[in-house]
């Protein structure tokens, strides 16, 4: 699907509308599943929405145990919803088993099965359909080729290695052709070099599969940069944000989700005038302009002298000398050599309280108690509501 047309499904799926555009590939409506009953029972995901476009790719990110795993489950159909329900297309599958769901499903751990051949693992899933057999052999070739495992059919699971079992198991849910494929931590069994290059691969068969929508569990924020067209952030068990990586990343919604994306630092400031989206706050005494960004939906009033939050990236923060006019003065209260880049810890004097992280090139060596200035460049600063305040 090219990328104008992901975009006008992407907003269909949003809003809910029809029109000239189809329906969602995925939709969780007001979904609820909690583990246990009574007092015990573990509430896993509340009022749960979600809509995922034909041929979007959406990350679940959260931290362990938001819940992400669960969505997936639910809309897989190996947990049952408590209330609410999700539907394919325009099929509500809330009740079907789940090889009647017609799902391509992925998992952390592989499952392959150990004393079946490669090409018959891939097979499993098309003889369960009962896919014709005069069809079988070239549709496992296909998912072979399509994760460049072509000349491993014949080998058994314990002769491969663990990126090859993964590129397997992602055949075996592409050899259905399913319109839906879900991940759940496909890379997190693999070590730090195999995991970057599986991302890669992953990037060039979501472009290979343009027309199929994918929903990726995943706690790793850099994989949820590098392939989805939207992040949805989960927290204690329900969604927090919604929308592109660029915006969230860029805009953060929310203080939540500015932290777990990329490790932004937060200072409390308050806000002394805002004229469109340029706003002038106090940080700890000093005058400082930042973005003031309205979200899509909804609108965040920052008024005067309220307290809000300010947003600035580690990488995103210049240190000056201290006695440069329009900087906020701080002093050195840390810091850990990175390889490319040190990690500076800073406190600014009239903030001591909330150390800030600031990256700096190469190998850093200024000791603690150096004083120093920080400045924000333009763009670098983005106002975020304080938690709890409406939006
Ligand atoms: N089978 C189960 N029985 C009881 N509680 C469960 C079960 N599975 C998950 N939970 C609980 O439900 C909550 C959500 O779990 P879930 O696995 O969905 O989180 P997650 O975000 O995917 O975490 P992780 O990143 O660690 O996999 C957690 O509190 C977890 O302990």
């Amino acid at each position: 699907m090219a990328r104008l047309s992901l975009r006008r499904a992407i907003d269909s799926a949003d809003t809910g509308t029809r029109g000239d555009v189809t329906a969602p590939a995925i939709t969780f409506d007001r979904v609820n599943v909690a583990y246990g009953r009574g007092r015990g029972a573990t509430r896993a995901l509340i009022d749960f929405n979600l809509r995922v476009a034909p041929g979007e790719t959406v990350a679940l990110l959260g931290p362990s145990g938001s819940g992400k795993s669960t969505a997936l489950k639910a809309l897989a159909g190996f947990v049952r919803p408590v209330s609410g329900g999700v539907r394919l297309g325009e099929r509500d599958v809330t009740d079907l088993p789940p090889a009647r769901r017609g799902l391509g499903v992925v998992v952390q751990s592989y499952a392959l099965f150990p004393h079946l051949r490669v090409a018959e693992n891939v097979a499993f899933g098309l003889r369960s359909q009962r896919v014709p057999r005069a069809e079988i052999g070239g549709r496992v070739s296909d998912a072979l080729a399509m994760v460049g495992m072509s000349a491993y059919g014949k080998r058994f699971p314990r002769e491969l290695s663990g990126g090859q079992q993964q590129r397997v198991a992602i055949a075996r849910a592409l050899a259905i052709r399913p319109g839906v494929l879900l991940l759940d931590e496909p890379l997190a069994a693999l070590d730090v070099k195999l995991r970057e290059s599986m991302l890669t691969e992953l990037q060039q068969l979501r472009a290979a599969l343009p027309d199929t929508a994918m929903l990726y569990v995943t706690h790793d924020q850099s994989e949820a940069l590098a392939l989805a067209d939207r992040i949805a952030v989960m927290r204690d068990a329900r969604l927090v944000d919604v929308d592109t990586a660029e915006n969230l990343w860029k805009r953060p919604p929310s203080s939540f989700t500015a932290a777990f994306l990329g490790g932004a630092n937060l200072l409390p400031c308050t806000v002394t005038r805002v004229i469109g989206t340029s706003a002038l706050v106090s940080v700890g005494g000093t005058p400082v302009t930042a973005l003031a960004p309205q979200p899509a939906i909804g609108r965040t009033d920052w008024e005067s002298d309220s307290g809000a939050l300010l947003c600035i990236r580690p990488h995103a923060v210049t240190l000056t000398s201290p006695s440069e006019r329009g900087t906020l003065a701080a002093r050195v209260v840390g810091g850990v050599w990175r390889g490319s880049t040190t990690r500076l810890s800073v406190a600014l004097v009239g903030l001591p309280e909330y150390p800030i992280d600031v990256d700096v090139p190469g190998h850093d060596e200024r000791p603690v108690g150096t004083a120093v200035g920080v400045r924000f460049p333009d763009g670098g600063a983005v106002l975020v509501p304080e938690p709890g305040s409406a939006s």
